[in-house]
């Protein structure tokens, strides 16, 4: 790190959140890396923070005619492949891709948007594989996130689903831990250095190849997964040979590998917990406890670390994630982790700042807005009351006695012309048989729950995204994280338990900018809690009906 910026460095974490001011980026010339963002304390304290109030904004280029053109066209504009090829019952049909599902993230900059990974302080072999691999534009969180997990802080990433959340945090990491780090020197211990927690098998191994992808052929073998349901005994000899520097895996068997004195993670400089709120669940707490009280803890080596609780926990970095930041998160993160910032999109604040929220009495069910961390704290006040919905999603609810759900997913399936489609349902068992009333009907489907092995799993997942199954029947297991980039249809079988359920299960859907919709099929009597969910979750859940083939909007509605 050149002696400039790491003097800033200095400078900042002695210059410690308990001043209550919050903190912004600036740039610094790097010799070897260009110019690179870094962390300084916002003087106009009544401003808003924003890249604009840190004086990050202003140094950014103002693009114009042609220009615009050819960042439009060429930088900054995602495009998908035009065509999904895809069998359909026993038809093979080509299935153009929707015009609006091209995603132009420079269309929507944010106040915290960059116009390149580079400008945020990730070495330059990172920047190359990103690019690539098509990545070539950060989303507003990466771009507030990045820079706050390379200044060596410990975050909170909280930001709707689809956002980009997993880049936000395996970036930073990557670019200090690997074959593509920036200070590259021989490795002098096989100790792991990073390890990603996520609570299901297919989350961690999408994490895996995320990071796979990232890494490339030659160097994949520096991320291990350990999930359970996969073969321990090959997993430890992985281990052995490749000498991995990420682990991604689940509680379970990280947890397991620890305590069996597999996994050398005393050194470890990173912890993340995606999907952090479910992580703190009752049936993850011994083994999430076990692995935040392993991890990166090298007490007894340096006596005062040992006796000093904060200085020890400030050995490693933990980074926590998820669309829905209860004020539980907010709690534990402030435990576990060194002086927190809440990262968003659009904010960074410490997490000092934000107040638990008001006792409530009475409630059946637990409101995401209402436990959402930001919506209680008057700095966000300005921001939109959703937060872990996309925006780019249409909800609508549709009524059917129970007997005929399945019968109304179809024609809701048709009604909407959609080709990759998840339904939830709550209770497996009514999974096998929901797959047999669609299949006789000549819709291609497929059921995914946890009592199916990991084999049958990922084969089942692998048919769904490459378009051989049309209609993926599942249950909770299958809520988060979840990226099916081609998922444009979510319906809600069986209610979710509650709105947080609610953000995630129609997560799945409308990922990076793309539409998508989400219709529950409700009984009569449930209807109410449709509603309810619409007003904690600030969104417009409209009734409808699937007529011959079409979507027709509620009556009521439509005044
Ligand atoms: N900068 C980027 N440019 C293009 N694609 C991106 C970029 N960042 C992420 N993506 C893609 O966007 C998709 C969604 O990202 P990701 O799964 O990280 O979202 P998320 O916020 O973690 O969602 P969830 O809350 O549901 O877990 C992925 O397919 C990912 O590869």
């Amino acid at each position: 790190m050149p002696a400039l910026a790491a003097t800033r460095v200095l400078l900042f974490v002695a210059d410690t959140l308990s001043s209550g001011k919050f903190y912004g980026f600036s740039r610094v010339v790097a010799p070897r890396y260009g110019s690179v963002r870094f962390l300084t304390r916002v003087t106009n304290e009544s401003q808003p923070l924003t890249l604009a109030t840190l004086g990050f904004k202003s140094e950014r280029r103002t693009i114009e005619g042609n220009e615009k053109n050819k960042l439009k066209q060429g930088i900054s504009t995602i495009e998908f492949p035009q065509k999904r090829e895809k069998k359909v019952g026993l038809r093979r049909e080509t299935i153009p891709v929707k015009k609006e599902e091209r995603v132009d993230i420079a269309a929507t900059l944010g106040p915290f948007a960059a116009e390149s990974f580079s400008e945020l302080g990730l070495p330059p072999s990172l920047v190359d594989r990103l690019e690539y691999e098509g990545y070539k534009v950060p989303t507003d969180v990466q771009a507030a996130a990045i820079p706050a997990i390379l200044m060596d802080r410990d975050v909170v990433i909280q930001s709707y689903t689809g956002s980009g959340k997993t880049l936000a945090y395996l970036l930073p990491i990557l670019s200090e831990v690997g074959p593509l780090k920036k200070e590259i020197e021989p490795r002098t211990s096989s100790d792991i250095e990073a390890m990603v927690v996520a609570p299901s098998r297919e989350l961690a191994m999408q994490i895996v190849r995320e990071i796979e992808k990232i890494l490339g052929p030659v160097d994949k073998r520096f991320v291990q997964q350990l999930v359970g349901g996969a073969n321990k005994s090959r997993q430890e000899e992985a281990l052995k040979k490749n000498k991995p520097v990420i682990v991604v895996g689940t509680p379970g068997r990280i947890a397991e590998m620890s305590s069996m004195g597999k996994l050398r993670t005393h050194n470890c400089r990173y912890l993340v917990l995606d999907e952090v709120d479910e992580l703190l669940a009752f049936n993850f707490r011994e083994d999430i406890h076990r692995i935040l009280e392993h991890v990166g803890k090298r007490s007894g080596a340096n006596p005062k670390v040992a006796n000093d609780p904060k200085a020890r926990r400030s050995e490693r970095r933990t980074i926590m994630v998820s669309a829905t930041v209860p004020f539980s998160v907010i709690r534990a993160a402030r435990s576990w982790g060194c002086d927190p910032l809440l990262v968003q999109a659009k904010s960074i604040v410490p997490l000092e700042s934000i107040p638990a929220p008001p006792p409530r009495f009475g409630r059946s069910q637990v409101s995401a807005s209402d436990e959402n961390p930001v919506s209680n704290n008057a700095q966000a006040q300005a921001q939109a009351p959703v937060q872990s919905l996309p925006p780019s999603l249409t909800h609508y609810y549709t009524v059917a006695r129970i007997q005929h759900k399945v019968d109304m997913l179809r024609r809701c399936v048709h009604a909407l012309d959609s080709n990759c489609v998840i339904a939830f349902m709550n209770n497996t068992r009514q999974l096998k048989d929901a797959v047999f009333k669609l299949e006789a009907r000549g819709m291609k489907a497929a059921e995914l729950h946890g009592d199916l092995s990991k084999l049958s799993r990922s084969t089942i997942l692998k048919k769904f995204r490459n378009g051989d199954v049309r209609v993926l029947l599942t249950n909770e297991l299958s809520a988060r994280g979840l990226d099916i980039p081609e998922c444009d249809l979510v319906v809600n079988l069986g209610l979710p338990t509650d709105s947080t359920h609610y953000a995630h299960r129609a997560g799945r859907t409308g990922r990076l900018g793309r539409v998508g919709t989400v219709v529950t099929i409700c009984e009569e009597s449930e209807v109410f809690i449709a509603k309810k969910m619409q007003k904690q979750l600030g969104v417009v859940i409209q009734s409808c009906d699937f007529v011959e083939g079409k979507l027709v909007i509620g009556e009521d509605e439509k005044h």
